[in-house]
């Protein structure tokens, strides 16, 4: 199984890039961000749990995520493998997630992070609210509290997965098709 962790800051492609990777290498895609907003558009008790944290730029609690991913993962048993876009998040998600494919004897293959400076991607956030619907990418203060969270709770990740040497970056900036050849070039040599 190759199982890869799509990393990087809000705004920084991951979406985009997930649905060319994960046709490239049949993987399953599984975007914690697009699986919330389904359950707050379907108003069910996860979406209207997770809403308000959402619309206020904050991340969802990690046992209500940690929780999600698992039975996200457990719906897809015949899988080749993951594409982990959102998640982790925090340090906690990243253990939880470790033992929880341990328990399946997997592991995580590798994080691949686009990298992009925050003007450029704050810049696209708001760029993108115009026509996402997106209630957090609408206002300049709830993306910045996002990338308060990023700094302070997903940024250690990236410690986390270097110590373990399965950390590389690519440039996020470029042609959409640019970026998958990075990506591609990184998880093709893995
Ligand atoms: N792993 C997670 N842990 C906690 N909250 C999450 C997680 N993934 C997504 N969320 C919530 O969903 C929101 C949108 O996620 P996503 O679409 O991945 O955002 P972005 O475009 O900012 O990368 C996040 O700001 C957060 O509130």
């Amino acid at each position: 199984m190759t199982n890869i962790v799509l990393f990087g800051k809000p705004g920084a492609g991951k979406g985009t890039q997930a649905e060319f990777l994960k046709g490239k290498y049949n993987l399953t895609h599984l975007s914690t961000g697009d699986i919330f907003r389904f359950n707050i558009k379907n108003e069910t008790e996860l979406g209207k749990l997770a809403q308000t944290y959402i619309n206020n730029g904050g991340l969802v609690p990690d046992e209500v995520t940690i929780k999600m991913l698992q039975s996200e993962v457990e719906a897809n048993p015949d899988s080749a493998g993951f594409l982990f876009d959102g998640f982790p998040r925090t340090i906690a998600q990243a253990e939880a997630l470790d033992a929880f494919l341990a328990t399946k004897n997997e592991k995580i293959t590798a994080t691949v992070a686009l990298e992009a400076d925050d003007e450029i991607l704050v810049a696209r956030l708001l760029e993108r609210g115009k026509t996402s619907g997106r209630a957090d990418d609408q206002d300049e203060e709830k993306i910045r509290n996002r990338y308060q969270e990023y700094n302070e709770k997903t940024a250690p990740l990236i410690g986390f997965y270097k110590e373990q040497n399965k950390f590389y970056a690519v440039n996020g900036i470029g042609t959409i098709a640019e970026i998958t050849e990075r990506l591609s070039n990184v998880i093709d040599n893995l």
